[in-house]
């Protein structure tokens, strides 16, 4: 306790004081800078036992156990590698380099779990050629076999799964699975959203309509799920020229190699707890190298 403090102090100082208002070796908090964003401090700070001396206008980030803050402030080995469970329809290449990314260093999580509604599809295809279980969902007349909500739920709650990652996955996530993993499940859409988001826009579908609109620019968001196609908060986004003679392949190809790295980014820092939610709603990126930097 006594080396975080001094190093979360050194750290700090001379930005904030911090003081602990008693000891509790099991609970330990701290005090980072955050420019231009406005987080409640005074409720986290009486929440985890910490007491600000001198407020400082750039805002604070907190861990609410001793072992999160050391690996906030040292390395990420003490954040627990998160469980994911990756969904989708199609021929997987998000899928795979995320898969990739966690067999390397870059993102500090598993894939546990393959959920499809074809299982006959690239991704499923992948995931059994590399041990992956596969789950059917949803169940429908044409696919008996597949789980009901609920017990998708279930099965990823017995799976011990943290984290949903939608990669090209193109059915509605039910209401049960979206309250049962809050600020947990992610999407990749292939558009600049809110533009050319929504019910109907999938695929090649979206960068026709792209190309069509005589928008001059693209790019993937990635955004968290909530009950409605693409309406979720967006974490973080991508820009592509749309050039004057594109075809939607072209154009296609052109966003997918950017959903590639940004998807990796992204569940890089949602693996490592980077994800700072603005007191207005916003997901934010905090910087692994410079952690006063957040995008
Ligand atoms: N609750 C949510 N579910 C899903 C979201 C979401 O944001 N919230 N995102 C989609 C993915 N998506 C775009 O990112 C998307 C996928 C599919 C459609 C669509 O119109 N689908 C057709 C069916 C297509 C098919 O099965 O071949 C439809 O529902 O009629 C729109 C947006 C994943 N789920
Ligand atoms: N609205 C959802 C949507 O259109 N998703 C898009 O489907 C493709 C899946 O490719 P992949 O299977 O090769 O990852 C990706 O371009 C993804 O953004």
């Amino acid at each position: 306790m006594e080396s975080l403090s001094s190093t979360l102090l050194t750290r700090l100082s001379p930005i904030t004081n911090i003081s602990y208002t008693s000891q509790k070796p099991q609970v330990s908090s701290f005090i980072v800078s955050c420019p231009k964003l406005n987080l409640r401090k005074s409720h986290l700070a009486a929440k985890l036992g910490l007491h600000i001396i001198a407020n400082d206008t750039r805002g604070f980030k907190f861990r609410n156990s001793f072992q999160e803050a050391e690996s906030y402030v040292g390395s990420k080995s003490a954040i627990r590698r998160k469980r994911l469970a990756v969904f989708v329809s199609g021929g997987g290449s998000n899928f795979r380099s995320i898969h990739e990314a966690t067999l390397g260093d870059s993102v500090h999580g598993d894939v546990v779990v393959l959920v499809t509604d074809k299982p006959g599809c690239g991704g499923a295809e992948y995931a059994r050629n590399n041990g992956i279980p596969v789950i059917l969902f949803p169940k429908t007349k044409s696919s008996p076999d597949g789980l009901s909500a609920d017990d998708l739920v279930a099965t990823l709650r017995n799976l011990n799964v943290d984290l949903v990652l939608l990669a090209g996955y193109l059915k509605l996530i039910p209401s049960e699975l979206v309250q049962a993993y809050p600020r947990s499940i992610l999407n990749i859409h292939p558009s600049l959203l809110p533009a050319f988001g929504g019910k109907g826009f999938y695929g090649l579908k979206v960068h026709r309509s792209v190309i069509a609109s005589g928008a001059r620019y693209s790019g993937p968001t990635v955004h968290f799920v909530d009950e409605h196609f693409d309406t979720g908060r967006i974490l973080a986004q991508r820009v592509v020229p749309v050039l004057p003679n594109d075809t939607a392949e072209q154009l296609a190809a052109r966003v997918l190699h950017e959903e590639h790295e940004v998807y990796v980014e992204v569940v890089s820092a949602l693996c490592e707890e980077r994800i700072v939610w603005r007191e207005d709603g916003v997901p934010l990126i905090r910087s692994r190298e410079n952690p006063d930097e957040y995008s």
